[in-house]
């Protein structure tokens, strides 16, 4: 079968290697697209579906049957965002796990820690300074902020990283250092590290060496705000947003606020007036709207596992009403797979996006003239961590950006 397109740009492709005997036979490789119509609440929309062909990876020993593939390595897979990523990486045409590391599970198999990933062929975790980084081709970096920056300073420059942690999102060392109470100890590459969100900055995202992944409310926030105050529909002072989140967004180390007894039954708010994601949230709608924006955001916690929800307050600008809003959003996302503007009228749920890459966002009039209220879901885990960090390792490699990734939400 003659195959159209390579799936690795070949800018990359020739600088991966690696024996992986299970890609055989499979496929990487981009057929012609089938356009299908998808039936999405009151409207039809076109997409092209690509279909993957891994057989015809270029091999990067000419002549030999060796395919390439690309050897990734998932630093902090103890956690859960480690972790997800390699669940999301289990059925990835292309990327294959060849290094995990752990702090207080080093020595430990992955599935002994996590037996739901029982089912896949993996390395056993090791301390990050047993690893050798010659032997992967880029890192997903799932390690407390803080952390990260002398870890991934320290990484051959070569490799492309892709960092969950808050260490490089914020463009100004002393704002990060202000609301990360400390040095920042890479400073050099805050100014290299590319924001990842991905909608919203794919251009720079595919050639970066380095995306800071953003954080989970940060991307709930953003995807719906940021179209709106470019296009300066809504005012940019008197945002108001109330958030709140699952309890895997504090990781997994054990923390007596955390605790079964501390969350079920009940609901607190937390960083109140001073939440670490202020800064990141400002920095992206400030860019946006082209001067100083500052919001008011309150994330709390409540008793589920995964899942987020940020319900925001704005302001229209004079003569906008909320069907601009609602029109600007769905045309601004038309072709996105992953941010899916609601019909009008529909309430989301975080049970609708659970387990997936979705974003979900409706837009509804407020009572009081002029405003309105904005309702954006996630995954914490994987839109708000480890899928959206897949989307933007793919586009970082030449991969289709979804790849990996078009599972649908787990539902109840
Ligand atoms: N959870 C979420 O929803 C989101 C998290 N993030 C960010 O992603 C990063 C990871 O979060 P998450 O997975 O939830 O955290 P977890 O606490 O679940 O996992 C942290 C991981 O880092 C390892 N680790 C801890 N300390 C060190 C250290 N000093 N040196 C090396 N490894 C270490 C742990 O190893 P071990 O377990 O073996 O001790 C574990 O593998 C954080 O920066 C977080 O803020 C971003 C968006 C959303
Ligand atoms: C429920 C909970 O505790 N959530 C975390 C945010 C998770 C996240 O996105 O954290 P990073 O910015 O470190 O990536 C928090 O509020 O700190």
């Amino acid at each position: 079968m003659a195959l159209a397109t390579l799936a690795l740009s070949s800018k990359y492709a020739s600088s991966f290697a690696g024996d992986v005997r299970r890609l055989e036979g499979q496929s990487c490789m981009l057929e012609a697209p089938r356009v299908v119509t998808i039936r999405q609440g009151a409207r039809n929309i076109n997409r092209s579906v690509q279909i993957m062909n891994v057989a015809s990876v270029p091999s990067t020993e000419s002549g030999s049957n060796t395919k390439s593939y690309v050897r990734v390595g998932v630093l902090g897979a103890s956690g859960y965002t480690g972790s997800e990523i390699v669940r999301l990486l289990a059925l990835h045409p292309i990327f294959q796990v060849t290094l995990m590391t752990a702090d207080r599970k080093a020595g430990q198999s992955l599935s002994s820690v996590f037996p739901h990933l029982l089912a896949q062929e993996l390395p056993d975790l090791i301390a990050i300074n047993d690893a050798d980084f010659s032997k992967v081709d880029g890192v997903f970096c799932c390690l407390p902020h803080g952390t990260t920056q002398e870890i991934i300073a320290a990484l051959p420059t070569n490799l492309k990283v892709v960092d969950l942690s808050a260490d490089f999102r914020l463009r100004d060392v002393n704002e990060y250092e202000e609301w990360y109470h400390g040095p920042h100890r890479a400073p050099h590459l805050q100014k290299e590290a590319v924001y990842g969100l991905t909608e919203l900055r794919r251009d720079k995202i595919q050639s970066a060496r380095l995306v800071a992944n953003p954080g989970c409310y940060p991307t709930s926030v953003q995807l719906p705000l940021v179209p709106l105050l470019e296009n300066q529909l809504i005012e940019k002072d008197g945002i108001i947003i109330d958030a709140k989140s699952g309890v895997s967004g504090a990781g997994r180390s054990a923390k007596e606020a955390n605790l079964y007894t501390e969350i079920a039954e009940g609901l607190h708010s937390y960083g109140v007036t001073n939440h670490r994601h202020v800064p990141e949230i400002e920095q992206g709608l400030t860019e946006a709207a082209g001067s100083k924006v500052t919001v008011s955001f309150t994330p709390h916690l409540i008793p589920m596992s995964r899942g987020m929800q940020s319900t925001i307050y704005v302001q229209m600008k004079s003569g906008i009403t909320v069907d601009d809003l609602h029109w600007h959003l769905s045309d601004r996302y038309k072709n996105e797979e992953f941010v899916r503007i609601l019909p009008k009228g529909a309430v989301p749920h975080t049970h609708h996006v659970r387990g997936s890459n979705y974003c979900f966002v409706s837009v509804f009039k407020d009572r009081i003239p002029g405003r309105a209220i904005i309702l954006s879901v996630i995954d914490n885990l994987v839109k708000g961590a480890s899928g959206q960090a897949l989307q933007n390792f793919n586009l970082m490699v030449g991969v289709k950006e979804d790849c990996g990734l078009l599972q649908q939400p787990l539902f109840p």
